[in-house]
């Protein structure tokens, strides 16, 4: 299959473009032969997308761009097996987690289509202010504009639409440039938005490397806003280049999940057991740090083993297969060598720490130290570390210390110290009874310090992708 980018609904293809193999990450087939873009590409596609904000986008009516979404939703959960085949044979992820990433994708889109036709204003009490007598003041909320819209692998469907959908949402035109190591599930979803009565230049899509059409995206002019998710590294780079856009950045982790003395620890341990490994640790969310209070450290943790020394591991075409390969092979090296590197320092491995190619065995980690990059730093691959805690006091300085601060799991059944912890914490968001991983699409999802600036959870990506406008009116007096 050869795939190119798709600009003013023309797909660009052509024998004559450098082009790049999209390998499966488990047997190393290929999947797709994508033609690149080409930096005039992108020149036409972001000129394309602003004639287009203006010439369509601005007029088009709520109700029709409601309706749009609404097709789209529908398409997508008909053709919901195809997707989540495809995600398996790009991705590797095992294909039970890819029905599951379609099925939210699905809501993702109902919510956006809901959404679109509730886009309100406000009236401002203008004679709150001495002299505000006899005016009027209203603000509208009116689309931005061209949105640059660039997504990671890990979630290549569900997380395109947390930026696709908000931004047909609340008027916007948007040039898509999803992560090269992915892009099938990307392609699929720009044709199935043209069947769903897009028009043409509403979506446009760009096949390329971050370096060679993501880094030109972020810096021109005629580009509204830049709505990112991926690494810290790559995020730094968009926020000090992005000049006068908006930008919004849902960037890594190394999500702490706090288990109290009190807390339920069999449904913490099954829970964590997927959520440290569900699609090998490859999840911004991935339980990495497991803080159990003493008095049940060992309990936990005997189970712990016991219920990851289950998982099955190997295709991921599997229906019950947990553990599938990472995204490439140089991935699980990586994160071998940072297993290797703790162990050289004291850590002990309790299960897993072995490679085989691109499967990296779900790995539990003890005796670990903070200064560890398996601690400190975001794995993204399937290895968790278990650290035992005395107190509140202490789990949650241990907690915070980190650069990131994106989601956390606490397990109490003290709803005093359950949200005395909440507000301690220095996260974007904190579960209560629910593991750090677990994320609903309509609830507001962004990371503080080093995970992020703004939020997505459509109704909130809406916003971050509307500006206000105030239109203010003096009301004459009668003669
Ligand atoms: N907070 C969240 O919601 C969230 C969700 C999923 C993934 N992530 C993070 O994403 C990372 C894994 O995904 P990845 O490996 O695909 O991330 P990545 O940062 O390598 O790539 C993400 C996207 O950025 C593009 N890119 C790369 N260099 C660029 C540049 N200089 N300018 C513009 N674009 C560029 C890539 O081509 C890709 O499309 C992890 O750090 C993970 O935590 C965060
Ligand atoms: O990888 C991080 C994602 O935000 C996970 S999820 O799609 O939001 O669950």
């Amino acid at each position: 299959m050869r795939l190119g980018s798709i600009i003013n609904g023309q797909e660009r293809s052509e024998s004559n473009r450098d082009t790049l193999e999209v390998k499966n990450p488990f047997n190393q087939e290929i999947v797709a032969e994508l033609a690149l873009a080409k930096k005039a590409d992108l020149d036409e596609a972001v000129t394309n997308s602003f004639e287009t904000f203006h010439s369509t986008m601005k007029k088009m009516p709520a109700h029709q761009r409601g309706e749009i979404l609404r097709n789209a939703a529908d398409l997508l959960e008909e053709n919901a097996e195809d997707f989540a085949q495809t995600i398996v044979q790009e991705a590797g992820k095992p294909i039970k987690y890819s029905r599951d990433e379609i099925a939210r994708s699905v809501q993702v889109i109902r919510f956006a289509s809901e959404l679109a036709k509730n886009i309100t204003g406000e009236v401002i009490p203008m004679d709150a202010a001495i002299g505000g007598e006899n005016r009027m003041g209203l603000i509208k909320r009116i689309p931005l504009g061209v949105v640059g819209a660039i997504t990671p692998f890990n979630f290549p469907l569900n997380l395109s639409l947390h930026k696709i959908a908000p931004a047909i949402a609340a008027g916007n035109t948007i040039v898509f440039k999803p992560a090269e190591k992915t892009p099938v599930s990307a392609y699929k979803l720009v044709k199935l938005f043209q069947q769903a009565g897009l028009p043409d230049g509403v979506l446009n899509l760009l096949m390329g490397t971050g370096e060679e059409i993501g880094s030109p995206l972020v810096t021109h002019e005629k580009v509204h806003k830049i709505t990112f998710t991926g690494s810290l590294p790559v995020g730094r780079k968009i926020r000090e280049t992005a000049g006068f856009k908006k930008v919004t950045l849902e960037l890594g982790s190394n999500s702490p999940n706090i288990i109290f003395e009190d807390g339920n620890i069999q449904r913490a341990v099954t829970e964590l057991v997927k959520g440290a490994f569900a699609f090998s640790g490859q999840v911004c969310i991935s339980a990495q740090r497991i803080y159990v209070q003493k008095s049940i450290y060992g309990r936990f943790l005997e189970q712990f083993i016991k219920e990851t020394k289950a998982l099955t591991i190997g295709d991921p075409t599997k229906e019950e297969t947990d553990i599938g390969p990472m995204i490439k092979e140089e991935e699980a090296k990586r994160a071998k060598l940072w297993i290797d590197d703790a162990v050289n320092n004291g850590a002990k491995i309790e299960v897993g720490g072995t490679r085989n190619g691109a499967i990296l065995s779900p790995t539990i980690m003890t005796n670990v130290e903070h200064t560890m990059k398996i601690v400190s730093e975001e794995v993204f691959a399937p290895i968790v570390s278990v650290i035992p805690f005395d107190n509140e006091d202490e789990v949650i300085r241990v907690a915070n210390d980190s650069i990131y601060g994106l989601q956390a799991g606490v397990f109490t059944k003290d709803i005093d110290r359950a949200m005395r912890v909440a507000d301690q914490l220095e996260m974007g968001g904190v579960w209560i009874n629910e593991i750090s991983t677990y994320r609903q699409d309509n609830h507001p999802y962004g990371g503080v310090k080093k995970s992020g600036i703004g939020k997505e959870g459509i109704k909130y990506a809406i916003e971050d992708m509307t500006e206000m406008k105030f239109i203010g009116m003096k009301l004459m007096p009668k003669d």
